[in-house]
């Protein structure tokens, strides 16, 4: 862990439940690659998973089982290790490479800006040769406008112990934002291609689907029939992400998808056990229930980490993570990350705590940030309405110290904010009710209102709110407590209950649980608004990442306005002037 790093406080633990064919799983972890410094449960680093992966993979070789390490996207973006050089990822690709990665895809976050795209093709691709797969995503070549494949279509391969042929697919949801340097191809017309049909002809042990995708998502179940279609009995494992959430869940008896949270705060954990090898003659649905799968999300905490290594604070350390783990402290001492901009008075919560109220990260935005940052001095008297979509603040705000890295990790995007000038005002007053309940109006334009906010809202719709602090001890198969605290019942803190589609026993730390607050697609703050009357017309402002739904907004209100009605309300980015805030309005020393 980084220095400085929240100490790792024991918790009660469910083992992993080891079988012939092992993986460890990341994803959506979007530059967390120093671990949370604020959060004791997720405070290990890239360097410590260096270290575990090694002990994970001796561990594995001494058993004469295998393990293969998985990546499914959206490592850039949310962090100031990745988005505070310039250019963005100068530290990045050089840390993330130190992990032996055996299956890695591409996210979204690679992919919307054209120069990440660029460096997606130019480092982590070559950095991952052979491993970097990209079943339906295509790169143009900048220089010459040849469009080629971002990777190789899919991977065959043996693993190392007990050879098991695997046939490995890499797939990106059916993503439309992407900028003009890639295509992403839709999922169910990347199937019928020859290469696709003839990949699942080959004759293999078992399939593994890695995907930025969401498990429950279509995009996994039209691929996963397509290859069941002529396997009938391989297992088939998939490994998704892009929602943000801890997954699991099985699509016949033979197969078995997770995906693994977010942020790395997860380290994924799936095993299947059974007849793995065609020379173990799988030949009937019988023979074929004899596989096991089982899936745990691991905590990114030293202390767990070193549960299922069975080693310890002395043992654990391979040389090579404890220099990754010092190549991130350089780099996030080269950024200045710890510089402080202000000190926060307590904390906000994206979803723990309801909005509108005092603890909502958006009510602080809509009621004193937006305020004073949505001024174009211009224009600065005339009514507006200031729209932001909930999806552009990507975490907490901790109690303390706000610093240049929370300025990434609370707001990474480049968003700007654009307006449209004089819109009448019977019309702009609609939009924001249009974002937020007019999913299906919407939808059919296909603008699907959804993708404004947090990605957790694609699979939590409603809240979900506990009526009393659940009982920490009580449950399927009871834990013992970890390690060094013999047995004495460590207090529980906040963290992951997951309920998955295989039972609500996944997470290897018990947590006590934790609300979670459905909030709208975007907020709206009023601004300079006459006192007696409602104005005629008035100055709609808005994020850029979600103008285009605000101009379907505006036209289902009868106001048709296009891309060259819109133009820049503030100089300067959402981030810088987010923090220009902070630095006037919260104390400057904690
Ligand atoms: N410029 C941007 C880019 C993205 N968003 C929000 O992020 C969501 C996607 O997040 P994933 O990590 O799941 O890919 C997207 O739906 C937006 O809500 C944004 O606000 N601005």
């Amino acid at each position: 862990a980084q220095h400085g790093a929240a100490e790792p406080i024991p918790a009660p633990m469910r083992d992993l439940v080891w079988g012939k064919l092992n993986f460890l799983h990341t994803t959506d972890t979007h530059g967390w690659h120093a671990g949370h410094l604020q959060e004791s449960q997720y405070s290990a680093d890239w360097g410590d998973y260096v270290s575990f992966a090694a002990q994970m993979r001796k561990k594995a070789d001494d058993a004469g089982v295998d393990l293969l390490l998985v990546d499914t996207g959206d490592r850039v973006e949310g962090n100031g290790l990745y988005d505070a050089s310039s250019p963005k990822g100068q530290y990045y690709y050089d840390i993330y490479r130190e992990q032996d990665v055996d299956i890695i895809c591409t996210g979204n976050h690679e992919l919307y800006i054209a120069s990440t795209a660029d460096g997606e093709h130019k480092h982590t691709v070559p950095n991952f040769k052979g491993k970097y797969i990209a079943s339906n995503l295509d790169y143009i070549i900048p220089e010459t406008g040849e469009r080629i494949p971002m990777a190789r279509r899919y991977r065959k391969f043996n693993t190392k112990n007990q050879g098991v042929e695997v046939v490995a697919f890499g797939f990106l949801f059916d993503f439309t934002g992407n900028a003009n340097n890639t295509v992403v191809k839709p999922a169910r017309e990347v199937i019928r291609e020859k290469w696709f049909q003839e990949a699942i002809r080959e004759k293999t042990d078992v399939f593994v689907v890695i995907g930025h995708v969401g498990v429950q998502m279509q995009e996994f179940k039209d691929i996963f029939t397509e290859i069941r279609r002529l396997n009938w009995l391989t297992p088939i494992l998939f490994f998704g992400g892009h929602v943000h959430v801890r997954d699991a869940t099985a699509y016949d008896s033979r197969s078995f998808a997770m995906a693994s949270g977010r942020y790395f705060e997860t380290i994924g954990w799936m095993s299947v056990d059974g007849p793995v090898k065609k020379i173990e003659q799988v030949s009937s649905e019988a023979d074929a229930a004899a596989f096991k799968f089982h899936r745990r999300y691991i905590d990114n905490n030293l202390l767990g980490l070193y549960h299922h290594s069975g080693l310890n604070a002395s043992t654990f350390h391979t040389e090579h993570g404890k220099n990754v783990t010092a190549i991130i402290a350089k780099a996030r001492k080269e950024l200045d990350l710890d510089y402080t901009f202000g000190c926060a008075p307590k904390n906000y919560w994206m979803s723990r705590s309801p909005y509108p109220g005092p603890d909502s990260i958006y009510t602080l935005l809509e009621e004193e940030v937006i305020p004073d940052i949505a001024v174009n001095h211009k224009r600065k008297d005339v009514p507006r309405l200031v729209i932001v979509n909930t999806g552009a603040i990507r975490f907490d705000i901790f109690k303390g110290a706000f610093t240049r890295d929370s300025t990434y990790i609370t707001s990474p995007f480049l968003s700007v904010l654009n307006h449209i000038p004089d819109v009448p005002y019977h019309a702009a007053k609609k939009v924001i009710k249009l974002l937020n309940n007019a999913g299906k109006i919407m939808a059919d334009a296909h603008m699907g209102n959804e993708f404004m906010a947090i990605p957790e809202q694609l699979s939590i719709k409603e809240s979900i709110i506990y009526d009393a602090p659940a009982n920490p001890f009580s449950g399927e198969g009871a834990q013992k407590p970890m390690g060094q605290h013999g047995h004495k019942e460590p207090s529980l803190i906040e963290g992951y209950t997951t309920r998955d589609d295989i039972g609500d026993d996944g997470d290897d730390a018990i947590h006590s649980r934790v609300n979670f607050y459905v909030v709208p697609n975007c907020i709206q703050t009023e601004l300079a608004f006459p006192e007696a009357e409602d104005p005629e017309t008035v100055d709609l402002v808005f994020f850029d990442f979600i103008q285009p739904w605000v101009l379907m907004a505006l036209k289902f209100s009868g106001e048709v306005y296009t891309d060259k009605d819109v133009s820049l309300y503030v100089e300067g980015t959402f981030t810088e002037l987010l923090a220009g805030w902070i630095k006037e309005n919260w104390p400057a020393k904690c």
